[in-house]
């Protein structure tokens, strides 16, 4: 199982590369990482299994955060309306966004960034997003709100982008210009 051991930390040159796409059919190698870093956020988010293992809380997994470049995320979050939504995809890609733009009131955390950095991210409000799930399936997904600021956090990670790249850091708290604000 993946622990805080195998999560790469900001700096570490992984990080900051462009991930490779995932040959498809995905190899029995390439599933098992991926369900391994689905493991970890489900973990994560069970109280006795966190404290045990010394987990972080998180609901989204990049593979280059495990330092392996491959264009491979795991999400497994409740949305504002409490549904749970739980998706591996390979070679996930952003088909098209809204201009309108949205980010989290609280900042983002990021589990590969030991310290908490201030500010807003701002981010698309609605994007569409396609990828290859774990039974080899096409999959197209209409994401807002806390979904989509999810996605595209993971996204960036295979892109060599950080969530701090998109902050304003002459004002980082600055209401970005009538986007919406997720709580
Ligand atoms: C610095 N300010 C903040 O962290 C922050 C502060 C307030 C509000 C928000 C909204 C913030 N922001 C933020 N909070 C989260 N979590 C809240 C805690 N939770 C969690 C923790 C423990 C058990 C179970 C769970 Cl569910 C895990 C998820 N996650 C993300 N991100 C950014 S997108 C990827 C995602 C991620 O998984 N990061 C590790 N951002
Ligand atoms: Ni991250």
């Amino acid at each position: 199982m993946i622990t805080m051991k195998d999560i790469i930390r900001d700096g570490h040159p992984t990080l900051r590369k462009v991930a490779e796409e995932v040959s498809i059919p995905a190899s029995k190698e390439d599933k098992q990482i991926l369900e391994s870093m689905m493991e970890y956020l489900i973990n994560s988010q069970d109280p006795e299994k966190a404290e045990k293992f010394e987990l972080r809380g998180g609901v989204g997994l990049a593979a280059p955060q495990i330092n392996v470049p491959k264009r491979m995320i795991a999400v497994h979050a409740k949305d504002e309306n409490g549904q749970q939504f739980s998706y591996a995809l390979f070679n996930p890609k952003i088909l098209s966004h809204s201009i309108e733009k949205s980010y989290l009131t609280g900042g983002e955390g990021c589990l590969s960034v030991d310290e908490a950095i201030p500010g807003f991210v701002p981010r698309n409000a609605r994007i569409t997003v396609k990828g290859i799930d774990l039974d080899n399936n096409e999959v197209k997904l209409r994401l807002k709100g806390l979904m989509a600021i999810i996605f595209q956090h993971e996204i960036d990670h295979l892109n060599g982008v950080m969530f701090y790249d998109h902050i304003n850091t002459e004002a980082p708290y600055t209401p970005v210009e009538n986007a919406i604000p997720i709580d």
